[in-house]
């Protein structure tokens, strides 16, 4: 009989209490399907005595999880405590320096030191995983790093914080404050502790830059995204978007161009019929273009005890069935410097304009745009009641340096009576 895997847990809140509660529930389950017994042996957190539904009394306690992370009679650490640095990093790098394996829903970590872990691990022989850790329950890693093992990757991107997409949709399904609803997410246990690093961009930036260095076999490079969030959206655009035929999502993309990988977080207009376009609430979803399969599309909970638990136990059953797959889909040596590509490829945008309501202004913006090269594909003047004409215009694709130097040409011209707004359509 195969020795049981030994395992600890460090972090006992939304996502280490819900370790507990699958591996109780799928006992047997887990030991068929893993080929051997999984044994939770240890256990730490901040307090002792806090009641989290869950029965730890078959398992030692640790007051300090760098020490758990050291035990003879641990063969993998789960690290689900959270934060970049500190405790959460130091108890990692001890459990792969003594070289146990690690699993982690730590993006934030991941994003910052993951090359450096991974090398780390291998030089070891032990894995480190982190699927929990990308849009949660969705399996996105192993998809990446084994489904589509044998493509060339060319784009990934997609909406990868349920804060930011249960905020975008609330608005336009009941025309409430970004505020209130915010506020909704956080009761509702969606948003971060922190929810700058949800409405910002951050939380989700950290996600891409994981899945990117998985794509394109880069080092991971979370400096390098271009990252704004959602806190300029407003309800005007999101249902002027939508009369156009277009969603407005917090889009995260990766992308290989000629001269490198572009990263890229930023709202987006996508089409409205698209899945992309289609999705609600906190749901996420991400799109993998391979060069032989095409796109592939993957749908699920990102978040929350279950879902992001289920994606820790599975990275722990596959350690336990031996398998070895690299953090990163290939060794962490054989990963290649970041060539940055700081141009995104052409593609339409959407622009709001307010207008000065006066005989040749729209003449004015039409000339603006055509001296920039940019080419209008769609417009509309929105019926109003005041001296500011709002239109909507959609162009072709341009590069968006131009259509800056068109933007920056149109205000210096005193025709608008506001700041323009600029949204890419991302292709999908
Ligand atoms: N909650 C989710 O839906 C979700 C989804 C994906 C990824 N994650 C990631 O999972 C990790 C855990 O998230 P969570 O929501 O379970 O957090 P949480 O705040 O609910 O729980 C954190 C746990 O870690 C313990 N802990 C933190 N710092 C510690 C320290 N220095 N020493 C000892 N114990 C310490 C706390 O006592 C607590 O038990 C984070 O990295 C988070 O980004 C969470
Ligand atoms: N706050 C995150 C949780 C998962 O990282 C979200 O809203 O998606
Ligand atoms: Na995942």
């Amino acid at each position: 009989m195969t020795q049981p895997l030994r395992i600890a847990l460090a972090g006992l809140g939304t996502v280490g209490a819900g370790m507990v509660t699958i591996l109780q529930t799928h006992a047997e389950l887990i030991t068929a399907r893993a080929g051997r017994e999984i044994r939770l042996v240890a256990v730490s957190a901040r307090s002792r005595t806090k009641d989290r539904g869950v029965d730890l009394s078959g398992f030692d306690w640790e007051d300090d999880p760098v020490a758990l992370a050291r035990r003879d009679d641990v063969d993998l650490l789960v690290e689900v405590m959270g934060g970049e640095d500190g405790t959460a990093r130091v108890a990692t790098e001890t459990a792969l320096a003594a070289g146990k394996h690690v699993v982690t829903a730590n993006k934030a970590m991941m994003a910052r030191h993951g090359t450096r872990l991974a090398a780390l691990a291998e030089e070891k022989g032990v894995s480190l995983r982190y699927e929990a850790a990308v849009a949660g329950g969705i399996p996105i890693v192993k998809a990446l790093t084994e489904g589509m093992a044998a493509n060339g990757m060319t784009r990934v991107l997609g909406v990868m914080n349920g804060t930011c997409n249960y905020i975008l949709t609330e608005m336009e399904r009941t025309g409430g404050a970004y505020a209130d609803i915010l506020a909704d997410a956080q009761r509702l246990g969606y948003a971060e502790a922190d929810p700058t690093f949800d409405v910002g961009g951050f939380d989700a930036a950290q996600k891409l830059a994981l899945l990117s260095a998985t794509a394109f076999g880069t080092e991971v490079d979370y400096d390098a995204i271009q990252i704004e969030g959602i806190e300029r959206v407003t309800l005007t655009d999101i249902r002027h978007a939508r009369e156009m035929g277009y969603a407005i999502k917090l889009l995260g993309v990766a992308a290989l161009t000629p001269d490198g990988v572009e990263q890229r977080m930023q709202p987006c207009l996508v089409p409205d019929h698209s899945p992309l376009g289609q999705l609600e609430g906190v749901t996420n979803m991400v799109v993998l273009e391979g060069d032989f399969i095409g796109r592939t599309v993957y749908q699920g909970p990102g978040a929350g005890a279950g879902p992001t638990a289920s994606a820790v136990m599975a990275d722990v059953i596959d350690i336990a069935r031996g398998a070895k797959v690299p953090s990163f889909g290939v060794p962490a040596r054989m990963l290649s410097a970041p060539q940055r590509s700081g141009l995104a490829a052409p593609a339409p945008y959407y622009l709001r304009l307010g207008l000065a309501d006066r005989p040749g202004t729209l003449a004015r913006v039409a000339d603006a745009l055509g001296r920039a090269g940019i080419s209008i594909d769609r417009m509309r003047q929105i019926q109003h009641e005041t001296d500011e004409a709002p239109v909507l215009i959609v162009t072709h694709a341009c590069a968006r340096a131009d259509l800056d130097r068109a933007l920056a040409d149109i205000m210096t011209m005193d025709v608008t009576t506001a700041e323009p707004v600029a949204y890419r359509i991302e292709p999908v």
